[in-house]
């Protein structure tokens, strides 16, 4: 798969460790930074790899923040994003089974090196269900679709 990620400043050495991973997988790495350990905002990164992912530039995005929560905010404007704050396998494996989540965001302060890795794994991994979860999808499509129409700036 083609991966984008990112993180702000809290997230990198997070980041450095997952796109090992990611290589080791076999995917393509697409990394938006930040670059150094200076202060960052996290929104900026974020609406890179979303836009990214809504675009279709890349097939999934990572984003990691010291909480996982403000990327997920960011992330989720952007139409075409279901993005997910994750803390464990489950939430991990249920936010690709039942929500075809497509950028997982993760927390640098609240979560084990090993945890993230096993996460990453399990997300990567795990299909989407359909059926059901399906037609509840395409209502957050029209949803979007809706809001879109009343503000198409
Ligand atoms: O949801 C937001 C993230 O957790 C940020 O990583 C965090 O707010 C950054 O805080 P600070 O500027 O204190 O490092």
């Amino acid at each position: 798969m083609r991966i984008a990620i990112g993180s702000d400043h809290r997230g990198v050495s997070v980041r450095h460790s997952i796109i090992e991973l990611l290589k080791r997988l076999g995917h393509e790495v697409h990394d938006v930074g930040a670059f150094d350990c200076g202060s960052v905002d996290y929104p900026d990164i974020a609406a890179t790899v979303s836009q990214s992912v809504a675009a279709s530039e890349v097939d999934r995005g990572i984003l990691i923040c010291g909480s996982g929560i403000g990327m997920a905010i960011v992330a989720n404007k952007v139409p075409g994003v279901r993005a997910a704050t994750c803390h464990d396998d489950l939430t991990a494996e249920m936010s690709r089974r039942h929500n075809n989540v497509n950028v997982l965001c993760l927390s640098a302060d609240m979560l084990g090196e090993r945890l993230i890795d096993r996460m990453v794994e399990i997300w990567l991994t795990t299909e989407f269900e359909g059926g059901r979860h399906a037609r509840r999808i395409e209502k957050i499509s029209e949803f979007e679709k809706r809001l879109h129409e009343h503000d198409p700036s």
